[in-house]
């Protein structure tokens, strides 16, 4: 089977291909920088739904030999106990309804909050926080402020086993 990643990062594609190592699943695991279609932030659970979509159908139309496309998108939302980290992919299959999975959530202190409200994109200001570079590709807002236990590509990983559990489970059920 030929998996499409509608992203070019570390994180996500290290997410997509240990999860298929882990259920042994024998695939080839293809990337391709696809466009969300969303704000480089986006600010919603809807927003960050819209761009993981986006980012799977686009890469499912782009690369023909691709079985599936895998689209994992990252952002904050806002809810009454502060802003929280959320996280999005959703799979494309040609003819089918796409599917959505969501990842864990944690509240983001409140001065990276502040920050972001104010216009500013995470990524960078995370990059500031923890003096280090490139930070969303490696260990991930998640992984700094869960003292490294759960690292970004750790919950990409889990959702993209909600999404592979989901269309085995469909699968199964049209055979
Ligand atoms: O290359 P792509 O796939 O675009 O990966 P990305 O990390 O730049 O893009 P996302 O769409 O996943 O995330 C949207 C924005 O939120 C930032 N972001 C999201 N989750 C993050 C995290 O856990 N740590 C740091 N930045 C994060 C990211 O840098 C973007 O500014």
């Amino acid at each position: 089977m030929i998996i499409a990643i509608g992203s070019k990062n570390k994180a996500k594609i290290k997410a997509v291909e240990n999860t298929f190592r882990e259920l042994n699943m024998e695939v080839s695991v293809l990337s391709l920088e696809s466009p969300s279609g969303v704000s480089p932030q986006p600010f919603s659970d809807e927003e960050t739904m819209k761009g993981a979509a986006n980012r799977a159908e686009f890469c499912l139309h782009q690369m023909e030999e691709a079985d599936i496309a895998i689209g994992l998108e990252g952002g904050v939302t806002e809810t009454p106990f502060g802003l929280f980290l959320c996280n999005w992919g959703a799979l494309a299959e040609s003819g089918k309804e796409t599917l959505f999975a969501g990842g864990a959530r944690i509240k983001l202190p409140g001065d990276i909050a502040e920050r972001l409200r104010a216009g500013e994109e995470l990524g960078p200001v995370m990059d500031a926080y923890s003096k280090m570079q490139g930070i969303r590709h490696k260990e991930g807002a998640i992984g700094v402020f869960t003292h490294g236990l759960v690292d970004r590509a750790a919950m990409f990983s889990h959702i993209t086993k909600l999404l592979i559990g989901q269309y085995e489970k469909l699968k199964g059920s049209s055979n």
